[in-house]
């Protein structure tokens, strides 16, 4: 019987809490999942450094389709942290891991981490109560573009409920924040259901967390004129029912 951590590291070195480190040194190995998040300085040199253990990057392939490999550690007593950037169980994928990990008697501990959910929200202050369901914005699969964030939008909206978009993240592309208002505005052409218009806000998240994060809201026609940094990028896109303390916080962020 061993035990199987859920390590949430936040965004960010800085936001490493004393929970996530005594989890990671109670490990004998630090699996880093290094294809749900990036991150500017959370490498597997920096974790080793700071808990003195082996940290090994780990791919969706050995988290999602390799479990067992995971398992056979547990088994022969050796205790694993899974670690993750933002939150562990904060659109990720590792609940499967932790069911299995469970179903075979191991201990299963989840150590929560800032996510960039939660980071996004307050840096926006928007009303935390008025975020309906987020979304990932992704690329185009054979040139055709999923209209799910557009129907989630739309969704939210009609609830008067702002909306967090994620951005695809693949082994060799991340998405900007430019290239999602550019699919989100060629959804809004094909569809045309008016759910995006150039006097909507938006908040656009640029590297949260590090040293040159940005947060800042704007109208969709100013942002398409926008350069924005290195990703990674979130976007809030708001409610167009926003309180009047709302209104003003977004001016705060102009
Ligand atoms: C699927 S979410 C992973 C969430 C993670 N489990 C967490 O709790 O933070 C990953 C996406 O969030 C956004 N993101 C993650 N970290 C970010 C950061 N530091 N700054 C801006 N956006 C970020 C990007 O759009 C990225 O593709």
């Amino acid at each position: 019987m061993a035990n199987i951590y859920f390590v949430g590291l936040g965004p960010s070195k800085m936001f490493l809490t004393k929970a996530s480190i005594e989890a990671m040194r109670n490990a004998d190995l630090i699996m880093l999942d290094k294809y749900t998040s990036i991150t500017c300085d959370l490498t597997a040199e920096a974790l080793t450094e700071i808990t003195g253990r082996p940290v090994i990057l780990a791919d969706r392939n050995l988290l999602e389709n390799r479990q067992r490999e995971i398992i056979k550690h547990l088994d022969e007593g050796r205790n694993v942290a899974v670690v993750t950037v933002g939150d562990p169980m904060i659109a990720t994928t590792h609940v499967s891991l932790a069911i299995e990990a469970r179903k075979k008697g191991h201990d299963l501990k989840v150590i929560p981490g800032i996510s960039v959910h939660c980071y996004v929200i307050s840096k926006s202050m928007l009303s935390s109560y008025k975020f309906g369901r987020s979304v990932t914005v992704t690329f185009p699969v054979l040139g055709k573009l999923d209209p799910t964030p557009y129907r989630v939008i739309k969704a939210n909206r009609e609830q008067g409920l702002h909306t967090i978009l994620y951005l695809d993240l693949k082994e060799d592309a991340v998405m900007t924040a430019e290239v999602a208002l550019n699919y989100l505005l060629q959804l809004e052409k094909e569809i045309g259901e008016g759910v995006l218009t150039h006097e909507d806000w938006i908040v656009v998240g640029e590297r949260l967390g590090c040293p040159d994060e940005r947060v800042r809201a704007m109208k969709i026609k100013a942002a398409k004129m926008e350069k924005f940094g290195e990703p990674p990028h979130i976007i809030i896109v708001p409610s167009r029912n926003l309180y009047e303390m709302e209104v003003e916080a977004l001016k705060c962020l102009v």
